[in-house]
C-alpha cells in the first residue's frame, strides 16, 4: 500500500548548463511542491501505513528548510556562491545541482536516512519511502525511485555533505537534528497508549 504527503516550499536558483537560458544564468524562484511517497506491506495499530502527523516532525523541518531559501550546488563559482551567502540568511549547499531531478533525489535520500534511523512504538511495518516527486512548476516534475540514489551518473549524495546555512538550523524545532542524523543517532515516535474500547 502507499500513502503520499504533501509538502511544499519557495526557493530560487540557478540550474547551471541547461538548455533553457532563463534557467541557467538568472536566479529565478518556484512554488515547489513535494509528495512523499511512502509504502508497507502491513499496517499499524491505528491502521495505517505511518500516520500522517509523524511525518510533520524532522521530515517537515527538513523540507521546509528549502522554503525562502536560495539553493546552490556547490561546484557553482566561488563569486556567486559568496554572493548567495552573503545576502541570504537562508541558504543550502548541495552536492549536486538543484534541478527538480535533483530535489527528487536530495529529498528521497533525506527522508530515507530519516525513516531508517527513526524507531517507531505503534507497530509500524515494513514503512519505505517508494519514491519523492517533486513539481517545480504547475506543469513539470521529477519522481525520484531508489534506485536513482545510488546511481552514481546522477552524482553522490551524503549527508556531509548538504550544508544549511545557520539561520536555517535555528529554525528548526531541534537545531541538533542534523547533527543527530549524521552520527547515526536514532529518533523516537511518540509512544502510543492502548485504548480499550469497551462495547455498551
Ligand atoms: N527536466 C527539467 N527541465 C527543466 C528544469 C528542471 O529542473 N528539470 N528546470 C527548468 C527551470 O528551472 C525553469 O524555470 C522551469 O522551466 P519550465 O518548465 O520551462 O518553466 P515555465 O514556467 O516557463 O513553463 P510553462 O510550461 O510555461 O509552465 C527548466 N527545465
Amino acid at each position: 500500500m502507499l500513502i503520499r504527503k504533501l509538502f511544499k516550499f519557495e526557493n530560487a536558483h540557478i540550474v547551471r548548463n541547461c538548455t533553457s537560458d532563463r534557467c541557467r544564468r538568472s536566479i529565478h524562484g518556484h512554488s515547489y511542491q513535494v509528495e512523499l511517497i511512502l509504502s508497507a506491506n502491513r499496517l499499524d495499530h491505528g491502521q495505517m501505513v505511518y500516520d500522517f502527523g509523524l511525518l510533520k516532525g524532522v521530515i517537515k523541518d527538513l523540507i521546509d528548510s528549502f522554503d525562502h531559501a536560495i539553493c546552490f550546488w556547490s561546484q557553482d563559482d566561488a563569486g556567486y556562491i559568496d554572493a548567495c551567502k552573503t545576502y541570504s540568511a537562508r541558504w543550502i549547499s548541495l552536492p549536486v545541482s538543484p534541478s527538480a531531478e535533483q530535489f527528487s533525489r536530495v529529498f528521497f535520500f533525506l527522508a530515507d536516512q530519516v525513516l531508517q534511523q527513526t524507531t517507531t512504538q505503534n507497530g509500524e511495518g515494513d514503512v519505505q519511502v517508494h519514491s519523492v516527486i517533486v513539481h517545480e512548476t504547475a506543469t513539470g516534475y521529477a519522481q525520484c525511485f531508489r534506485e536513482d540514489i545510488a546511481n552514481s551518473q546522477m552524482g553522490l549524495l551524503s549527508l556531509n555533505d548538504i550544508e544549511f546555512s545557520e539561520q536555517v538550523q535555528q529554525e528548526w524545532a531541534n537545531p541538533q537534528m542534523y547533527e543527530q542524523l549524521k552520527q547515526g543517532i536514532s529518533f523516537l515516535n511518540p509512544e502510543v497508549t492502548p485504548q480499550v474500547i469497551v462495547n455498551a
